[in-house]
Formats: structure tokens, C-alpha cells, sequence
């Protein structure tokens, strides 16, 4: 709803009231509507102030609105915000907390705007497959030019009031009360001519080669896009702002809009929206949740072992404010690690603008100083004899009621819980590498562990700015497992014809970062060797004869194995399934010695080469992939497909615009992934992970209801066991 007062005898008041975010319901345009009819009509009012209610301007238009065009009721915002641009009074906007998406655009709609210090502006639509439809395209460019126009309206990024006044976007800042400050500005404009405060009368400010600089903003957006279209939409609605006159360009962002809107795309980027929402309300199958479990404060963490990993997360802790006792036992790495960790402060200082937190981290040699930590993170290397005993360690040395959690990416947290005395204060924090740069982080929980951690572990993670998931206790947990049997097609299409290259431009055509064999070359062929050799699953020379390929009644590809053995690492080795031109180097090329690798070791085991298709290496490996997922939503390891689908956007380079394995199951159609899977399972009996799972056969049966509806037959299902 929408308040209305008339303040300081002649400033009408009009107060959004829509929790939480005053996003702009149906009920809210109607309610400004009214209110800015009845400050117009009102002959004691001389000018007029727009904020809104619990410190927050506005967040938009409501998302959740957006189910189909068709169901939007109410006045729509395009003329709303005209009739506020033609007022023959001053408008003032008064932008505390935020002004985002619509809400900005109801912002520039008015004459002035003045804006809190701590207040963020921008049109974030870019991010729900959208772009700014209520003007926002076209009297931007208008009023702070195109360069920074493409630059807020293409990454939807939010900036700070006082860059905001820079650009020339508000046209006062307010370290006090906002709106206070708004009617004391309200009153000193009144009376004044509007003429040159309405902004869609505005020339866009004149770019040198205009036709230049489009066509590098574009060129730059459709290779960073990966297949998203909204970023090229937005760019094509500015080009509009800067080369037609307001009316015109207002047309083409009214078009550009439509085609967005009815796109798979914004679907999907809006389930994204919600889903990352969804998973901050965990739930464990003890019937535990975010809602009735409490944390404690954590004053002081440690992290044992300064390798990869452990840098990062020492970063990332640091960062929150916390002090941080940062121990490794070998030397070099010891001295190594306090030189990376200070840089990569400094570096994310620079990047933020906010002070060093060097002071807060004590460096030590010995298990010993962490003695009386709150909370420790052990990120040694990936062997269980090692963790286990680190955790015994762990357990003697540290107060009472420490926690105690494990960046192991595979390991089985239970086993490392059950090494101490408080099994029930052992939790997985399975952080992502760079881990102070990436967003995922898999919150592990066993049968024992406490409530309560999980809720301190989660809360932690969001103070690092983490996207936490809370899932069960399994090998590789979600993200991992459900990796294994995409990568085992990537290599099985590979024996059976495939290049790394056509494997992986498919998948970068589908919109991941980078493909199966890329990712392999950079984070190193090695580590899974090591793990495969422990597991006793590698024969010297890639073994011969039919048992070559088989391990346990199921297909294996030694293909990784070879690769090593001939000391193919990846880009550590600058040779892998690419070549590089020096260890290190990041740019893979094909490389003709993968040609004849395959030709010769496709003829040692009598596999004859055949052509596949995009379709065929997309189906095998996501497919895969999916299956898996619903025999980790069927296992209860994730509470529900949103959890997934989240774990593999941020962590995984999944594209957003697809919205996640388990939604894009769904936009496919159950049936037809059942279908394939059916196909592909009956051409290979020996992967089983291409056998359909029960779940997937049941949603089907079920009618295959949409992904939000779910959790219920998974419910039914489980009931049922
Ligand atoms: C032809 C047709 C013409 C159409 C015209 C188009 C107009 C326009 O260009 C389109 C838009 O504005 S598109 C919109 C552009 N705007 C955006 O993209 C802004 C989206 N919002 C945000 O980025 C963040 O919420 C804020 C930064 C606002 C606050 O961050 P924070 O403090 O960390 O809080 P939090 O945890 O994030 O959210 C709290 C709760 O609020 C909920 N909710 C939030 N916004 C909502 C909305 N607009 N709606 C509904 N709900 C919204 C959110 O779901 C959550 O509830 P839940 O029950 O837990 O799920
Ligand atoms: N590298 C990744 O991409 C990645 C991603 C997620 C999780 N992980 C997991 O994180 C953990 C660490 O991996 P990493 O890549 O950082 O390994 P790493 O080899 O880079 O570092 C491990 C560090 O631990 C130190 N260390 C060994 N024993 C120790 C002890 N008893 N006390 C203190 N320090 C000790 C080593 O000296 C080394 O510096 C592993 O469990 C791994 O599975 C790794």
C-alpha cells in the first residue's frame, strides 16, 4: 500500500509500504497513483516527496508478479511514472536503503533525487533476464550518458550514493535523515520551472564514434553473456536512448522487453533469484531449520593448513572482521603463505575500498595456538590418515565446544566427526578455489551434527558473502558427485570418437564457463589420479583386454590415468588435454598429439571412432548429470532442487540463464530426459548412472509438476520407503 501525509504545511508525503522490499505490487501502483493524483490536485501542496517505509526506497518492480504478462494487473508503470515526470510540481525522491529495477526508474521518473550516504542504486534486470522496461533504458543514457549508462544497465551492478552523485544519477547526498532532507529540498524548489528537470526531454550528452563504441560494448557483452540475450538486449535498448528520439526509444524497449519477458531465459534467471533465497532456509532430515536453530558469535577462527585452500579461506575470514589464527606446519609453505595471504588482502582492499585486515591474522607452526579459537577450519591435504589425525589433535587441543569443520572436498565428514570428542561439533565447509573469490560454499552435515553449527556455519558464510547450501554427508557431497558421472561420459565420449575440443565447445555453446576438459586442465588431471590410484582403480599402462575398461562390473575410462603417466597434469605441466605454451599459462590450444593418443589407444581396445553430435555430448553428460541429481534429492544429501540448482550455478560455472541442472530438467521436460537416459542406458549397460533413478520415473508419473512442486512427491516418496 502507499501513505499519504502532507508534511512542513506544503510538501504531500507519499510513503511505499510493501514489505519487504516496497516492491511495486500491483496494490503499491495503485496506491501512487491515488496519492501523487491527490498531492497534484491539492492546492496546499506545493511540491512532493516519494520514500519509503523501514529505510528502504524501493526494489523494484515485484518479481513474483512476473509469471506471465497476462497476469499483471493494475496500472503499469510507464504511464505512472509519466504522470509524475509531468507534474507541474517538484518530485522528490528520497532513497534510503535502496532504489533498484523499477524503483530507480520511478526515481528518475521524479525531478530530484537525493540519496542517503549508505543508500545503493542501479537496475539490476540484466540479472533476471530483464532489462530496465519502465523507462529506466531510455532516460539513463539520458541523464548520465552512455558509457555509464551501458556499463550500470548491462551488469545490473549496484552502486554507492556517493558514486551515484558522481555520475550525476542523485542530485544530493544525506548523511542524516533522508527524508527530512527530501522536504527541506521540496521546499526550497517549489514554484520553480520543471522544464529543465523532466529527463525524458533530455539529448542524450554527444559520443565521439558512437557506432564504435557499440559495437565493442557488444562485442564485449555477447563473449561474456555465454548465451544469455538479456545483456544484448540492453545494450540494443541503449543504442535506442542514443539514436532516436524518446518516444521511439521507448517503443523499442517496450519490443525488446517482450521478447525478453516471454524468453525461457528470465524464467530461469528468476527461479535463480528465488532459489538462492530458498536455499538460506535450510533444513536438515532431523527436522532441524533456519528458523528455530540459533547460533553463537564466533570471535576467533583458525584454519590448519596454508596450502591452495587454506590461503583463501584465511582471506575470506579475515575479511569478515574475525581474528584468525592461520597455522601450517612445513616451512617453505609457512613463509610462502604469509606473502600470498598479504597480497591477496591488499588486492581485495584495493578491489573494495575498505581498510586492510592484515592485524587480525596470527601465523603459527604449531597446532598448539589455537588452543582457544571458537571455530577452526582444517584444509590439509586430501587424506583421510592425515585429517584424522589432525582432527584427534584437534580435538584435545581445542577448548570445549570449539567448532570444528573440514574443506575436504570428497572425504567422509562423519569419519573425521567420529576422530573427537564432540562428534556433534564437526561439520564439512567445502569451500570453492579461489576460495576468497568464489561464491558457493557446501555446508556438510552428518546424522550427529548439531543444529546449532549449522546454523553458526551458515551464518558465517553469508558474513564472508558466500552463497552457503546446507546439504547431507555423502562422496563429494552434492556439487562432486554429481560431477563424476558428467566427466566419466566426457571421457567415454572421448574412446568412443569425441575430441576434448568438440566436447567442450558444446558445453561452452550451452553456456558453461568453460568445458569438462578445460576445467580437468586446470585444476590439475593429477588429483583425481592420486585419488583413483588410493582407491586401487588404476592399472600401469591403462591395463589391456576387456577388463582394461571395466571396474567393478562398470565401465572405466583409463584414459585419465594414461594421460598422467605421460606426466600430462594440465596447465601445470603446460600439456594436458590442450597443450599451453609454459607451465601455468592459461590458453589451450588443440594439441595433434591427443590425435594420434586416441587413434592408438582407440585400436589397443578395438573401439571403432564414430562422428557425434552437439546433441549427443549435451544429452550424455547433463543427462547424467540430472539423474544424479534426483538420486541425491531421492537420498534426502539436498532438501530440494533449488539447492542443487544453486550449488551448481555458483560453484560450478553452470549457466544462470539456464537456472541449474535440476530446472533445466524441468524446462526440458521430465519425460524427455527420462526418454534419453531410457535410450542411452539400453546402448550401454555398463553405466549404470545413465539408468533413469526412481524419482525421475515417479515425478513423470506423477505428470512431471513443475520444479517447485517437487519437494511434495519427493516427500511422498520417502514416505513411502
Ligand atoms: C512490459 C512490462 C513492463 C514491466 C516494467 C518493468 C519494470 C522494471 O524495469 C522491472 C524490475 O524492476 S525487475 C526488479 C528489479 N529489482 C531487483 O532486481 C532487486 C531485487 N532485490 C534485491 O536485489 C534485494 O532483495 C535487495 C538488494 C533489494 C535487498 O537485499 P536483502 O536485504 O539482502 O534482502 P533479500 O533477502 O534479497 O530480499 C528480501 C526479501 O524480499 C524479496 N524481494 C526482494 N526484491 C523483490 C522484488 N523486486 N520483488 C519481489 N520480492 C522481492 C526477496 O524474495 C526476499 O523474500 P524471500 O521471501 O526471502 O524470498
Ligand atoms: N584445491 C582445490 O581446488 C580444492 C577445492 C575444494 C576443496 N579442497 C580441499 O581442501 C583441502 C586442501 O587442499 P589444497 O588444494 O589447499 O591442498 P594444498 O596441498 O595446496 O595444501 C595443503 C596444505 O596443508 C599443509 N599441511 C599438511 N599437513 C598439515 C598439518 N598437519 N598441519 C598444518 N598444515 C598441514 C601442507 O603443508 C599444505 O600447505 C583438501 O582437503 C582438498 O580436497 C581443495
Amino acid at each position: 500500500m502507499t501513505q499519504y501525509s502532507r508534511v512542513s504545511g506544503s510538501v504531500g508525503l507519499i510513503t511505499l509500504k510493501n514489505p519487504p522490499v516496497n516492491q511495486l505490487s500491483a496494490v503499491v501502483r495503485h496506491g501512487i497513483v491515488d496519492t501523487v493524483q491527490k498531492a497534484l490536485s491539492d492546492p496546499k501542496v506545493k511540491s512532493v516527496v516519494i520514500c519509503g517505509q523501514n529505510g528502504m526506497f524501493c526494489g523494484g518492480a515485484d518479481i513474483k508478479e512476473f509469471q506471465t504478462l497476462a497476469n499483471m494487473r493494475g496500472p503499469p508503470l510507464i504511464p505512472m511514472i509519466h504522470s509524475i515526470e509531468a507534474a507541474d510540481k517538484p518530485v522528490v525522491a528520497a532513497i534510503e536503503g535502496g532504489a533498484f529495477g523499477g524503483g530507480l526508474e520511478l526515481a528518475l521518473g521524479c525531478h530530484y533525487r537525493i540519496a542517503h550516504s549508505k543508500a545503493k542504486v542501479g537496475l539490476p534486470e540484466v540479472t533476471l533476464g530483464l532489462l530496465p522496461a519502465a523507462g529506466g533504458s531510455q532516460r539513463l543514457p539520458r541523464l548520465i550518458g552512455v558509457p555509464a549508462a551501458l556499463s550500470l544497465i548491462t551488469t545490473g551492478r549496484h552502486i554507492t550514493a556517493a558514486e551515484a552523485l558522481q555520475l550525476g544519477l542523485v542530485d544530493q547526498v544525506a548523511d542524516h535523515n533522508t527524508v527530512d532532507a527530501a522536504v527541506k529540498f521540496a521546499l526550497s524548489v517549489a514554484g520553480q520551472s520543471l522544464d529543465a528537470r523532466r529527463i525524458s526531454n533530455f539529448q542524450c550528452p554527444p559520443v565521439p564514434n558512437m557506432d564504435a563504441l557499440f559495437e565493442d560494448v557488444m562485442q564485449k557483452v555477447r563473449t561474456t553473456a555465454r548465451g544469455a540475450i538479456a545483456p544484448i538486449a540492453c545494450v540494443q535498448a541503449v543504442r535506442a536512448a542514443a539514436t532516436l528520439p524518446y518516444t521511439q526509444g521507448m517503443q523499442r524497449e517496450k519490443e525488446l522487453m517482450a521478447t525478453l519477458f516471454t524468453s525461457g531465459q528470465a524464467r530461469a534467471l528468476q527461479y535463480c533469484f528465488f532459489a538462492q533465497r530458498v536455499v538460506g532456509r535450510w533444513s536438515m532430515p532431523s527436522g532441524a531449520r533456519w528458523d528455530t536453530s540459533k547460533g553463537r558469535p564466533i570471535h576467533k577462527a583458525a584454519v590448519i593448513g596454508l596450502g591452495t585452500m587454506g590461503r583463501g579461506i584465511t582471506v575470506a575470514l579475515a575479511q569478515t572482521g574475525l581474528s584468525v589464527v592461520a597455522v601450517e606446519t612445513q616451512e617453505k609453505q609457512f613463509m610462502e603463505a604469509k606473502k600470498a595471504v598479504s597480497n591477496m588482502l591488499e588486492r581485495g582492499a584495493k578491489r573494495s575500498g575498505k581498510p586492510l585486515a592484515h592485524g587480525k591474522i596470527t601465523y603459527s607452526q604449531s597446532l598448539q595456538a589455537v588452543a582457544d579459537v571458537d571455530l577452526v577450519i582444517e584444509a590439509v591435504f586430501e587424506d583421510m590418515g592425515l585429517k584424522k589425525k589432525v582432527f584427534q589433535q584437534l580435538s584435545a587441543v581445542c577448548k570445549p565446544g570449539t567448532f570444528l569443520c573440514t574443506n575436504t572436498s570428497t572425504l567422509d565428514v562423519d569419519e573425521l566427526a567420529s576422530q573427537t570428542h564432540q562428534p556433534e561439533l564437526v561439520v564439512g565447509m567445502h569451500f570453492f578455489a579461489p576460495a576468497h573469490i568464489m561464491k558457493l560454499l557446501e555446508v556438510v552435515y552428518g546424522p550427529r551434527s548439531s543444529p546449532e553449527l549449522v546454523a553458526v556455519v551458515m551464518e558465517l558464510g553469508k558474513k564472508m558473502g558466500k552463497v552457503s547450501v546446507a546439504v547431507g554427508n555423502c562422496r563429494g557431497f552434492v556439487g562432486n558427485r554429481m560431477l563424476k558421472p558428467y566427466r566419466d561420459q566426457a571421457y567415454f565420449l572421448l574412446e568412443e570418437g569425441a575430441t576434448p575440443q568438440l566436447i567442450d565447445q558444446a558445453l561452452e555453446e550451452f553456456g558453461f564457463a568453460m568445458g569438462a576438459f578445460k576445467v580437468s586442465d586446470l585444476s590439475g588431471l593429477d588429483v583425481g589420479w592420486k585419488v583413483r590410484k588410493e582407491e586401487g582403480l588404476v592399472q600401469p599402462g591403462g591395463g589391456s583386454g576387456k577388463s582394461a575398461r571395466i571396474r567393478n562390473g562398470v565401465r572405466y575410462s583409463p584414459l585419465g590415468d594414461l594421460m598422467c603417466e605421460q606426466g600430462r597434469f594440465g596447465q601445470k605441466t603446460g600439456r594436458g588435454w590442450y597443450q599451453y605454451d609454459k607451465p601455468g599459462s592459461r590458453d589451450a590450444r588443440p594439441d595433434p598429439w591427443m590425435h594420434s593418443f586416441l587413434e592408438e589407444y582407440r585400436a589397443r581396445h578395438g573401439l571403432v571412432a564414430r562422428r557425434i553430435s552437439n546433441q549427443e555430448v549435451l544429452e550424455r553428460c547433463l543427462y547424467a548429470m540430472i539423474n544424479e541429481g534426483f538420486r541425491v534429492l531421492e537420498d534426502g544429501i539436498a532438501a530440494g532442487p533449488e539447492d542443487i540448482d544453486i550449488i551448481y550455478v555458483f560453484g560450478y560455472g553452470w549457466p544462470r540463464h539456464r537456472g541449474g541442472p535440476m530446472f533445466y530438467a524441468n524446462m526440458v521436460g521430465l519425460e524427455i530426459v527420462l526418454e534419453r537416459l531410457e535410450h542411452y542406458a539400453q546402448a550401454n549397460p555398463d553405466m549404470p548412472t545413465l539408468q533413469p533413478c526412481s524419482l525421475l520415473r515417479k515425478l513423470v508419473a506423477s505428470g512431471s509438476p513443475p520444479v517447485n512442486k517437487w519437494k511434495e512427491v519427493i516427500k511422498n516418496v520417502r514416505s513411502q520407503l
